[in-house]
């Protein structure tokens, strides 16, 4: 008799291929990303890990294989609201006037009844998010008058009070400072410990095991894939980024 595992996995990913225009962007991706821990999802430019996060998402067609989040379909668990997703150029518009408050607030549910009014559970979500982003005291200022790095903390906030099972963050730390990377890092290892299974992609190497349990190395297909610390080993690195063995340090 085969046992299924109680709890679904957060992600997971069987044989998906996703073509776009001329270019097979993905091939025969397989991948799971378990609840309670944290995934990077490393490879090199063009490796396919935004196309993997909009197959996820829904922003580009799966040419074939499955997405399943939290035991059930991809687009399903959308219209739950179980993926919260922080994109590599996602925006807020500044010229809107938004709060930061106001932004952090659009990752709870729309409000609903006549006033449409954000409940006191909204209010305390969008606070307890600011104060882990470090920006509690900057919750009123107007979003348009926050610097680049702040606002990307202000997108994490929003996305941490969607409360959801899988947290995917593409690039979070990239091109922010070392007090922010720490703080991200610190924050995704958080969200893990409240059960949610996070994917996080990232160039930086050396950062890897700090942030994460388990990696996926891409190359436009799984090159390897497991714990940190058993698979950057240098021949995969090598093989993932193109390298003669000799090239990669860890
Ligand atoms: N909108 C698009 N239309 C056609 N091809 C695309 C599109 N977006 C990406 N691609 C191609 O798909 C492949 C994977 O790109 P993708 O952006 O997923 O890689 P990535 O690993 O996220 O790269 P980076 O580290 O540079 O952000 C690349 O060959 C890229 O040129």
């Amino acid at each position: 008799m085969t046992s299924k595992p109680l709890t679904p996995a957060a992600l997971e990913v069987r044989g998906l291929t996703v073509v776009r225009g001329e270019v097979r962007a993905l091939t025969d991706v397989d991948l799971t990303v378990a609840p309670g821990r944290v995934t990077a999802l490393v490879g090199p430019n063009g490796s396919g890990k935004s196309t993997l996060f909009a197959a996820v998402t829904g922003g580009v067609d799966v040419t074939s294989g499955t997405v399943k989040v939290g035991g059930t379909d991809a687009a399903a668990a959308r219209r739950r609201r179980e993926i919260a997703f922080v994109g590599q150029d996602d925006t807020v518009d500044r010229q809107f006037p938004l709060t930061v408050a106001d932004v952090v607030a659009q990752g709870r549910p729309a409000p609903r009844g006549l006033l449409g009014r954000r409940t006191a559970a909204d209010r305390a979500a969008v606070a307890e998010a600011l104060a882990r982003v470090g920006l509690a005291d900057l919750a009123r200022r107007p979003i348009g008058a926050l610097s680049g790095g702040q606002r990307r903390r202000v997108l994490v906030a929003r996305a941490l009070v969607q409360e959801a099972g899988l947290l995917l963050l593409d690039e979070p730390l990239a091109g922010v400072d070392v007090a922010s990377a720490e703080l991200l890092v610190d924050i995704v290892r958080a969200r893990a410990d409240e059960g949610a299974g996070v994917l996080v992609s990232t160039h930086d190497l050396a950062g890897v095991t700090d942030l994460a349990d388990d990696v996926v190395l891409l190359a436009g297909r799984v090159v390897a894939a497991g714990p940190v610390a058993s698979t950057l080993t240098p021949a995969a690195l090598a093989e993932a980024f193109g390298l003669r063995t000799g090239d990669v340090r860890r």
